[in-house]
């Protein structure tokens, strides 16, 4: 542990609310639950106690909970006061125990990063945990449950044990390449292996978009001429009045973004500058933006006015596009000519149900299948790409010896430590041990 102070904060969320809970952990949680509960409550059993203030004054009824370390979140004695969820009541709570000698209030994430500490949770897992404690969609709640349960960590770490097995192979070929318990041509299976190793790392690291698409939302833009109806649609999509929509060509200069949830998907729209030569200076910066945001989309949505079609030029060929015919109320009888993925009006509501499930199944499919394990941070994948590095050149390096491409198996495996935080070179001793009869 880093300090013994115990740490106290309000961890439940905004108050007023129905219940506050107030949280402890550390060395003096035990006295405190004595003194307010009077008297300490049976383990891990919600129990119902007055709750005495350090003056002998009624601070509320609620409920209490003690959780014994080191079975418990943080790996300290915790409790819980379940108060009910007032300001005052809150307060006094929060006053009153961070008063207690040896109790101050928690630093944001301290909890957590007490569990961390005493190895409640890997590196991995606490990043999930921030990030379940964030999701807004069912994608992200989804993603970050499952690792926050350890998916994403299992499979680093047992990427890191066949490395580690590897490694210990090696060095056991070197060191006793004349007994007899070393099988002959060890070396080619551990190679063969770490070859599928890189594959399978360099497949997940691919996955990073997905993960990225989960976090940051699936990327929209509306593109299309001036008046071409872009954010007519857009405010269609917001249902509300969020882009100013005029007749006046170059209404739009900035950009402009909506967040949706698209059954549980996260997914940015942004609206345009209208695409046209030679506007004025702010406009000119607008469709500069337009283009440049064109690059980094998931999704072009290609706006034409079905009565007046511009079609739009330069846009950037490898980005999935949907060609989209406006204003189609207008058309009356006759039948738009050209080859369009889909025709809206937003004055009559057409097919805009329809665009929107189209782009929510594209939005899914680009977030893969559920129960995919991707890496949710760049600090991932920069330690996979480091992690990859090192098997390839401990494959490639045939020429320099098993010596120095058993350390190369070394660093790669402790690059993958790195990512769950937890390095330590004990275990490579265990597993040369555990695998061949050196002793006898
Ligand atoms: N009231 C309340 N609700 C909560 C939490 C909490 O701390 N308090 N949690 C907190 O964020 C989450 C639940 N997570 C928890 C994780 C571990 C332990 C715990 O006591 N772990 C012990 C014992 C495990 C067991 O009995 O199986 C341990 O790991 O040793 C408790 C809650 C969500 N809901």
């Amino acid at each position: 542990m880093i300090s013994d102070d115990s740490i106290v904060a309000l961890s439940s969320g905004r108050l007023p609310a129905g219940i506050a809970v107030i949280r402890i952990s550390g060395p003096k949680t035990r006295f405190v639950v004595e003194t307010i509960a009077g008297g300490m409550v049976k383990d891990r059993v919600a129990t119902l106690r007055k709750l005495w203030a350090t003056d002998g004054s009624l601070m509320d009824h609620g409920l209490v909970l003690f959780f014994p370390g080191p079975t418990s979140f943080t790996g300290e004695d915790v409790a819980e006061f379940h108060v009910h969820g007032g300001r005052a009541v809150a307060g006094r709570m929060l006053e009153t125990i961070a008063g207690f000698d040896g109790v101050r209030h928690a630093e944001p994430g301290e909890f957590t990063r007490r569990a961390f500490l005493n190895g409640k949770l890997d590196l991995v897992e606490t990043e999930a945990l921030a990030d379940l404690v964030n999701a807004e969609t069912e994608a992200q709640r989804r993603f970050a449950v499952q690792n926050a349960e350890g998916a994403q960590s299992a499979l680093y770490l047992g990427w890191r044990r066949r490395l580690i097995h590897a490694r210990a192979m090696i060095e056991a070929e070197i060191d006793f390449s004349d007994e007899e318990d070393v099988p002959g041509s060890v070396s080619d299976t551990v190679w063969s292996d770490v070859r599928a190793m890189i594959d399978e790392i360099s497949r997940h690291i691919d996955g990073f978009h997905a993960a990225e698409i989960i976090r940051d939302g699936f990327e929209v833009v509306i593109l299309g001429a001036p008046n071409a109806g872009k954010s007519s649609l857009f405010n269609a999509l917001a249902r509300r009045e969020a882009a100013i929509v005029t007749d006046e060509p170059g209404t739009t200069r900035d950009l402009l973004e909506v967040v949706l949830d698209l059954n549980g998907v996260r997914v940015r729209v942004t609206d345009t500058a209208g695409l046209r030569e030679a506007p004025g200076k702010v406009e000119a910066i607008g469709i500069e933006k337009a283009r440049a945001k064109a690059h980094t989309a998931d999704l072009m949505l290609l706006l034409e006015d079905l009565a007046n079609p511009v079609a739009i030029s330069e846009i950037p060929a490898d980005i999935p596009a949907l060609r989209i015919g406006t204003k189609v109320d207008l058309l009356k009888d006759q039948r738009p000519l050209g080859a369009y993925d889909a025709f809206i009006s937003t004055v009559e509501g057409t097919g805009l149900a329809e665009l929107l499930a189209e782009i929510g199944g594209r939005a899914a499919a680009a977030i893969g299948d559920v129960g995919d394990i991707l890496p949710s941070r760049l600090r991932h994948v920069e330690l996979l790409n480091e992690t990859k590095r090192f098997l390839a050149s401990a494959l490639s390096g045939e020429e320099r010896g098993q010596e120095l491409r058993a350390e190369e198996l070394r660093l790669a495996a402790d690059r993958l430590g790195r990512i769950v935080g937890a390095v330590d070179v004990e275990d490579l001793l265990d597993v040369i041990f555990s695998q061949f009869c050196i002793g006898k």
